[in-house]
C-alpha cells in the first residue's frame, strides 16, 4: 500500500503525533547552545501551541493557524542562515525520535522550506 492519498497530518499520527513530535524539538532547543538564547524569554506553552497549530494547517490538518505571521513572530531576532538550518536539524531530530519516515520528513520540510525567506535576517 502508499500512502499517497493520505495527509501529510495523518501520517504524522495527528495531533497527538504533532504534539509528541513539538514536545520532543521543544527538548532539544532546550539542549542546544547555538539555539535556546533564542527563546530564553518565550512563553513555551505560547509557542507549542502555535507551533502545533501552525503544523497541523500547512500538513492537512483540521486546524487553521490564526497566530501572527512568520515575519512579525521573528522581526528583531536577526534569525541567520545558520541558525535556521540548526532548528530544521532539532525537527528533523524530533521527527526521528517519533520514527516518522525519511519521506514524510522530507515533505513536512519541503512545507515550511517556503518561509525561509520570512524568517532570516529580520
Ligand atoms: C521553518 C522555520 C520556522 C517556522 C515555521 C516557525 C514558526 C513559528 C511559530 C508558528 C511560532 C509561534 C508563534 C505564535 O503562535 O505566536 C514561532 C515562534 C518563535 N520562533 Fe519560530 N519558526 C521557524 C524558525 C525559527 C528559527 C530559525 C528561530 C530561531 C533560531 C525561531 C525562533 C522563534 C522564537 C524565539 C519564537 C517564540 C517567540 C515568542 O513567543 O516570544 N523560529 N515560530
Amino acid at each position: 500500500a502508499n500512502n499517497a492519498n493520505q495527509t501529510l497530518y495523518s501520517q504524522l499520527k495527528g495531533e497527538q503525533g504533532l504534539e509528541n513530535i513539538v514536545d520532543s524539538f521543544i527538548q532539544h532547543i532546550a539542549n542546544d547552545e547555538q539555539i535556546f538564547h533564542y527563546f530564553a524569554k518565550a512563553s513555551v506553552s505560547h509557542f507549542r501551541a502555535g507551533f502545533i497549530t501552525h503544523l497541523c494547517d500547512v500538513t492537512g490538518g483540521p486546524c487553521e493557524y490564526k497566530g501572527d505571521n512568520m515575519v512579525d513572530i521573528h522581526t528583531g531576532m536577526n534569525i541567520n542562515e545558520a541558525d535556521f538550518n540548526r532548528i530544521v536539524e532539532l525537527l528533523v531530530k524530533a521527527m526521528e525520535d517519533n520514527n516518522i519516515s525519511y519521506p514524510v520528513q522530507n515533505q513536512v520540510l519541503a512545507k515550511l522550506a517556503p518561509h525561509r525567506a520570512e524568517i532570516i535576517k529580520r
